[in-house]
């Protein structure tokens, strides 16, 4: 891997309510483009995530371009430039989407420019119509571009986002990971996602988990060409966009 990672995690260990759920994960996260999470439904992605996030307890090493975090609050961390897209999407459901926007602006220098909020509108002209329209009444769809759209308003070195197109209908998921690729061009993001066709879209690189562990890094093209590790690791066969009967949540 060429240059400085913005984000590396070494030995990095995490527990929920006591019990470790997360053994040791060592993985580095490219300047730009796309890392892809990937693993088996409850291996450690979504609490990998958390972790680097300081949301649950953890130990190990996490730098952000060349700084520890690791022993540094949520607050401090998400204001070094850390955005986090969750796998909930978390939107206020009774305030509007610009409400949502202006309450997710962090203020100061890391937050909404002219310009970054120029490039939202540019990437989500849906929400610019919606502008005054309550969150709640948003489809699962709308509601992830929002919560994408919060994440972009502020100027981050990297973007978490976990599972974006979870529960999405086939032709909302091929928008959702069109957005993902244009900001994508904007800000590194490390991203959790079972889609294998999204992976394959978005994807240079891939950190497959097993029960805790890092089993499998290396560039996304590598793994997904090759069916029998794909099947041995995610246990799903890999679906290629080109094959018109593949249905996107058989990958799952
Ligand atoms: N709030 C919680 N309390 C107790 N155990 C939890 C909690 N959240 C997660 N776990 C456990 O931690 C482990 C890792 O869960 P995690 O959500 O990180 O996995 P994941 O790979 O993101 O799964 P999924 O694909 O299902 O979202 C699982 O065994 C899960 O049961």
């Amino acid at each position: 891997m060429s240059g400085t990672p913005v984000l590396r995690v070494r030995d990095l260990t995490a527990r929920i309510a006591g019990q470790e759920v997360v053994h040791g994960v060592t993985f580095d996260v490219p300047a730009s483009g796309v890392t892809a999470v990937l693993g088996r439904n409850g291996v450690g992605k979504t609490s990998t995530l958390r972790a680097v996030l300081g949301l649950i307890e953890r130990s190990g090493e996490v730098e952000l371009d060349g700084v520890r975090v690791d022993a540094e609050r949520t607050d401090r961390i998400v204001r070094r430039g850390v955005g986090y897209v969750p796998e909930d999407r978390e939107v206020f459901a009774g305030l509007t989407v610009a409400e949502n926007l202006r309450l997710a602006d962090r203020g100061g220098s890391g937050g909404a420019t002219p310009e970054r909020r120029a490039l939202v509108d540019a990437l989500f002209p849906d929400l610019v119509a919606r502008a005054q329209q309550r969150a709640g009444t948003l489809s699962g769809g709308q509601q992830q571009m929002v919560s994408l759209a919060r994440a972009l308003l502020n100027d981050n070195r990297i973007l978490l986002v976990d599972e974006p197109t979870k529960g999405l209908a086939p032709r909302i998921v091929g928008e959702v990971a069109e957005a993902l690729a244009a900001a994508a061009q904007t800000v590194p993001i490390l991203l959790v996602e079972q889609n294998l066709q999204v992976v394959e879209r978005l994807a240079e690189r891939v950190v497959v988990i097993d029960a805790g562990r890092v089993v499998h890094t290396g560039p996304a093209r590598e793994l997904l060409d090759d069916a029998d590790r794909v099947q041995r690791l995610l246990g799903v066969h890999a679906e290629r966009p080109a094959d018109e009967t593949a249905e996107p949540e058989a990958a799952r």
